[in-house]
């Protein structure tokens, strides 16, 4: 079947299924044999089941789920470092499952970079020689790879620890390095599995701003693997929840936050700073045609806690929300903000 070509990776109709004879059990977990029906009856694991993801090109893509999830086993079909028992794998319209050795190792050297929680920097090679390393692989000059490693390290941060060896650096500096390197390949799918997750929380929260502002430049893919909802909510411009290896909810922050898809969802939502994540648009009232044209403005995208901020320490009694067009879309006070803030609706 011909498919439509799409800018990004586009995840269909994948299954994986772990035991010896995987591909003969698809049919049946299709049929709806669950993961604890097909481990006790076969002694097969059920891995993923049916994921279908769009990730459109220059998002992050955040898959999100907790221990024995399917996460790191999603991730690692994307360079086909596993294999799936069915299903595409379409990164920019080519399906990684159907390439060839050579193909593939084409695509993973020059489509794919990965940033891995344990930072896998080489203990004997210091800060830029570790950052141009897949440079060095790809067998460009000296020169230039030093010339490029060099403009990443600044730009995460860390110049003037060239010199450096990993075991001199902290957690969180190690952690720049991997993303220098990664970013150094010039790739355009950025993989990230569990990047942050060894890291304290300030310096975790630290990398996840470096990561967005670094992306409004790269724009690149990128897949990003996180068990915590805080981390995805921030990061994902689109977020999948998978449980027992099948996606059980996707949509953006928005839609995970004010509409939960279940009750285990909803679980996880509760702990989480409304304010902070919920955006004004989601609690805005109709402008009324009396209302004063040029009374105080927030752009649209705005968090609550924003437009809280910024009418607790100013005159305003509220705010139109508008456009970046400056169109009014509508209007939040004081009280609504707090509510939302505050309540599950
Ligand atoms: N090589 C394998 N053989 C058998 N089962 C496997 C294998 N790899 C993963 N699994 C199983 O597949 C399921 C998904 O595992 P996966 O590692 O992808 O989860 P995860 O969400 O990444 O979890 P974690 O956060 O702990 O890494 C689990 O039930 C796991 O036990």
């Amino acid at each position: 079947m011909a498919d439509h070509h799409f800018d990004g990776i586009r995840i269909r109709n994948l299954y994986k299924i772990f035991g010896p004879n995987a591909a003969s059990h698809v049919e049946a977990v299709r049929n709806g044999l669950s993961k604890t029906e097909l481990n006790a009856q076969f002694g097969h694991v059920l891995g993923l089941k049916d994921i279908n993801i769009e990730m459109p090109s220059g998002c992050i893509q955040v898959i999100m789920g907790l221990s024995g999830s399917g996460k790191s086993t999603l991730i690692r079909h994307i360079n086909r470092l596993i294999d799936p028992t069915a299903g595409e794998v379409l990164v920019n319209g080519v399906d990684v499952v159907k390439m060839n050795e050579m193909e593939l190792r084409e695509f993973r050297r020059h489509q794919t970079a990965m940033v891995f929680q344990k930072f896998a920097l080489l203990p004997h090679r210091n800060v830029l020689d570790n950052t141009l390393y897949g440079l060095e692989v790809q067998g460009v000059e000296r020169a230039k790879a030093v010339d490029t490693a060099m403009r990443w390290i600044e730009r995460v941060g860390l110049k003037g620890f060239e010199s450096k060896y990993p075991n001199q650096l902290s957690g969180g500096m190690q952690q720049r390095v991997g993303l220098a390197r990664a970013l150094s390949n010039d790739a355009p799918v950025l993989l990230m599995d569990e990047a942050y997750s060894a890291l304290d929380p300030l310096i975790r929260m630290d990398m996840q701003t470096v990561l967005l502002d670094l992306q409004k430049e790269i724009k690149k893919t990128v897949v990003f693997i996180t068990h915590d909802l805080d981390e995805a909510l921030r990061l994902g411009d689109q977020i999948a929840i998978l449980r027992d290896g099948e996606v059980i909810q996707q949509g953006t922050s928005q839609d995970i936050v004010l509409r939960p898809a279940d009750a285990y969802i909803a679980n996880f939502v509760k702990e989480v700073n409304r304010g902070r994540v919920i955006h004004v648009e989601a609690v805005m009232a109709p402008v009324a045609p009396d209302h004063p044209v040029n009374g105080a403005t927030l752009l649209a995208g705005s968090s609550i806690e924003d437009a809280i901020k910024v009418l607790a320490h100013g005159d305003a009694k509220d705010l139109i929300v508008v456009n970046p067009a400056g169109m009014p879309l509508g209007v939040v006070d004081l009280k609504t903000l707090a509510s939302a803030a505050v309540t599950n609706n």
